[in-house]
């Protein structure tokens, strides 16, 4: 079991000797009563203030709770069965070994251009793009994945609808623009951390997608920033988490919110999480619906570049302020 971890106290064992500054995790959070959307009023007369809560929440907390979304809880333990199962395997094998039949490069550890502590992740993830095998997976594994992929990637794009709906927009921009392509899946696995009260299971950011859907365990620890603090995700069995990335926020002119969030690690438990990112096509525009628009006009390729070059050179993503009109 211990080498199917990776080595992120040996490999970042000189930062962790540095006295760290950052405010330590636990200690500032807020619990936080997000927003709770039930889905299945849109089949009822209330769907109209179903719309409109949804839309709210997005331009208030840039985040919120989903019950009833439809995925169902058969599924749900298929897919943390696999993940488990997958994050299993030796660490040796999961850096030299090809994840079934995906791209080779989709297993990450740790952060690899880390300086410091503040941006070290403590914790690995597969990223898997989702290019759906024309023909349906004979492996039960990668059955499970796409099977799970397609759901959320139904339920992202409902919401979309939904979210674009309510600023008046009636087109299919995010039909046309998010192909199976560049959206991913990425599993997240948390080991527990010896030093959790000096590192972070996820290093606070931003998504770079339209948004996010999330699906967590029950060990907690996610955290977003509301008001200019930090406020504390309570798990809901029940519940999938959705958030508003870069893309809609320039999308909407600033009306949805692309929030910070952040992971704190845990000195006990593991945590596991998949989350599914909505992306358009490399070339597609990303372009306020109103004017006069907040932010230039941009590419989703140029927005991912300028992303990576921030990183490498300044070890933080700058994001959106960089595309200010
Ligand atoms: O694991 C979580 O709760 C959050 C994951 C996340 O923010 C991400 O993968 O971008
Ligand atoms: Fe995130």
């Amino acid at each position: 079991m211990t080498d199917s971890n990776p080595p992120l106290f040996s490999k970042y064992k000189a930062l962790l000797d540095i006295r760290p500054s950052i405010d330590y995790p636990t200690a500032v959070a807020d619990e936080c009563n997000l927003p709770l959307i039930d889905l299945s009023s849109l089949r009822t007369d209330k769907a109209r203030a179903c719309k409109r809560a949804i839309a709210v929440a997005a331009s208030e907390w840039g985040f919120f709770q989903l019950v009833n979304h439809g995925i169902s809880r058969e599924l749900q333990d298929r897919i943390r069965a696999v993940q488990v199962d997958i994050f299993q395997h030796p660490f040796a094998w999961k850096t030299t070994e090809r994840l079934l039949d995906f791209s080779n490069g989709s297993y990450r550890w740790g952060t690899p251009t880390a300086t410091s502590l503040p941006q070290l992740s403590w914790s690995e993830a597969y990223h898997l793009p989702l290019t759906p095998s024309a023909v349906e997976a004979k492996d039960s594994t990668r059955h499970t994945i796409e099977e799970f992929a397609v759901a959320m990637s139904r339920l992202a794009h409902q919401l979309a609808q939904i979210l674009a709906e309510e600023l008046g927009y009636e087109g299919g921009y995010f039909k046309e623009s998010c192909n199976c392509d560049t959206c991913y899946l990425r599993l997240n696995h948390y080991p527990p951390c010896a030093v959790s009260g000096q590192v972070f299971g996820l290093t606070q950011h931003t998504d770079s997608d339209f948004l996010t859907v999330l699906f967590q365990d029950q060990v907690g620890g996610l955290q977003l920033m509301k008001g200019g603090r930090w406020n504390s995700v309570k798990p809901n069995l029940d519940a999938l988490i959705i958030n508003i990335g870069d893309l809609f926020q320039a999308w909407s002119n600033g009306v949805y919110k692309s929030v910070e969030h952040r992971v704190v690690a845990n000195p006990k438990l593991e945590r596991f999480s998949v989350a599914y990112f909505l992306c358009p096509s490399y070339d597609t525009m990303v372009q306020s619906y109103a004017n006069p628009s907040i932010y230039k006009t941009f590419t989703f390729g140029e927005y991912r570049q300028k992303v990576m070059e921030d990183v490498k050179l300044i070890g933080t993503k700058v994001g959106l302020p960089r595309f200010l009109a």
